[in-house]
């Protein structure tokens, strides 16, 4: 690590051999009204007797990780899977639910008083917005000063010099100090944000897609000099975004979030050449190329993320998975299984036109139907949605039926729904997850 004259006390660098950050199965729910009506619960034993239940977010379950001193973890996953929840759980902007957070050793539920305002300068928050983080009405030097002043650090001249060159250190003209932030174009925003984060000298900075809201040309640049502080200042950074191409360019390790749980994690080169979990492969295959025969037919992440209210039993990707694994309460031989979960997808989703048993079977089944029970599960169901088939009611009714029947005989029987999956793997280089039962 190249030591920076910025750094404000050398010696409190962390240089024991542990993680610089832990969380120990950490979860963080909200609480959030429910439907009026719905949400109502009556009870004769308590004054007043009605009460209004409130549904329970589980933004973030069970999460267990480590960052190492130094390093860039990037953390990724599509919108609404926990991310920031994370990211503010891990600084105490929110309180975990459950589970525990050590810093430097330390559980930080544990630090009060002096050692808790320490370690909260020790960490801080960059966040992606940066017109709405920087206060209009102050001038770049006051922002920058702001949070040496609420930690008592310095003299007012001393602040003034630590903004300035850390004003060349993002790489800003110091001379801009009395500037508005409106006179910045957004990755100089960044940057200012980038100043005042690091003018309390912190160890470790969570970043929630600092980079997102800036022109794909800027990204690059602000990306850069974000590595280039951190190698000087010594940083260890928790890197959040949705684009796998800033993750890729600036994270070592990567750990993959869907739902609230870590379902991989890997070095860097590992998850992007050899991704182990079919959440990562759909995530990669989802980057779009720009390539002029594409129709579209890659779009592998079908359907929507589930509401963390009501989040999938065992593996929580198993209801888009394309590698849900065969029930093993059914025989199933060759082609059984892959096609019946084709075909419980399709229905599903609704994928096909209507059309007459016969050729249902010979789209899905290669005209040969699986053996036994499972045989007799999928005959049914085709004859709910043929169109010659003999069920009553009308054609929603009919389809849903079917989607039902094959989810509960099927989707529901698999041990994706029914285990929470958690695997280490083999790997050469370090901690490599993958939380899928294909790895069992
Ligand atoms: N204060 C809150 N009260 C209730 N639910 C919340 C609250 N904050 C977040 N959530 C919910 O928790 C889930 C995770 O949200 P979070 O913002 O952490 O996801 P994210 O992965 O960071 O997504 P994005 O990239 O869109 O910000 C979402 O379903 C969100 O609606």
């Amino acid at each position: 690590m190249v030591s920076s004259g910025l750094r404000l006390d050398e010696e409190r660098e962390y240089d024991s051999e542990g993680p610089l950050l832990e969380l120990d199965c950490v979860s963080k729910h909200f609480g959030q009204e429910s439907g009026l009506l719905a949400g109502l619960q009556f009870d004769a034993s308590e004054f007043p007797p009605f009460s209004v239940e409130r549904e329970r977010v589980r933004a973030v379950d069970g999460v267990s990780i480590e960052v190492q001193p130094g390093e860039t973890l990037g953390l990724v996953g599509e919108s609404g899977c926990g991310k920031s929840t994370l990211g503010r759980t891990v600084l105490r902007l929110l309180e975990p639910t459950e589970g525990d957070i050590y810093f430097k050793g330390e559980n930080l539920a544990d630090l009060d008083g002096e050692a808790l305002r320490q370690t909260r300068s020790d960490m801080q928050m960059i966040f992606q917005d940066p017109q709405s983080s920087l206060d209009p009405r102050m001038k770049v030097g006051q922002i920058i000063e702001e949070p040496m002043r609420a930690h008592d650090m310095l003299d007012d001249e001393g602040r003034e010099a630590r903004a300035k060159e850390l004003l060349a250190k993002v790489g800003l003209d110091p001379r801009h100090y009395n500037r508005h932030p409106h006179a910045f174009s957004g990755g100089q925003r960044q940057r200012i944000n980038l100043a005042r984060a690091l003018s309390v000298d912190p160890d470790f900075v969570v970043c929630d897609e600092p980079v997102s809201a800036l022109d794909v040309s800027i990204q690059a640049q602000v990306l850069n000099t974000m590595e280039r502080l951190q190698r000087e200042f010594g940083l260890t950074y928790l890197f959040i975004a949705h684009d796998l191409s800033v993750i890729r360019h600036i994270s070592d390790r990567v750990a993959v979030m869907y739902l609230g749980h870590i379902v991989e994690l890997a070095g860097k080169e590992e998850l992007f050449e050899n991704p182990q979990h079919p959440y990562t492969r759909a995530l990669l295959e989802s980057i779009p190329v720009p390539d002029p025969r594409e129709n579209g037919s890659r779009g592998v992440l079908e359907g929507e993320v589930p509401s963390p209210v009501d989040p999938p039993s065992g593996c929580r990707f198993r209801t888009r998975c394309p590698r849900l694994i065969a029930p093993d309460a059914y025989d199933w031989a060759g082609e059984e299984w892959p096609r019946t979960r084709a075909f419980m997808r399709a229905v599903k989703r609704r994928t096909f036109e209507p059309m007459p048993a016969a050729r249902i079977e010979a789209e899905f089944f290669d005209g040969t139907l699986p053996r036994g029970e499972a045989g007799s599960i999928v005959a049914e169901a085709i004859d709910l949605v043929a169109t010659d088939g003999e069920a009553d009611g009308d054609d929603a009714d009919r389809w849903e039926a079917a989607t039902d029947l094959l989810l509960e005989s099927f989707a529901e029987a698999s041990v994706c729904a029914r285990e929470r999956p958690a695997y280490d793997l083999e790997s050469g280089d370090g901690e490599r997850f993958a939380a899928c039962h294909l790895h069992r």
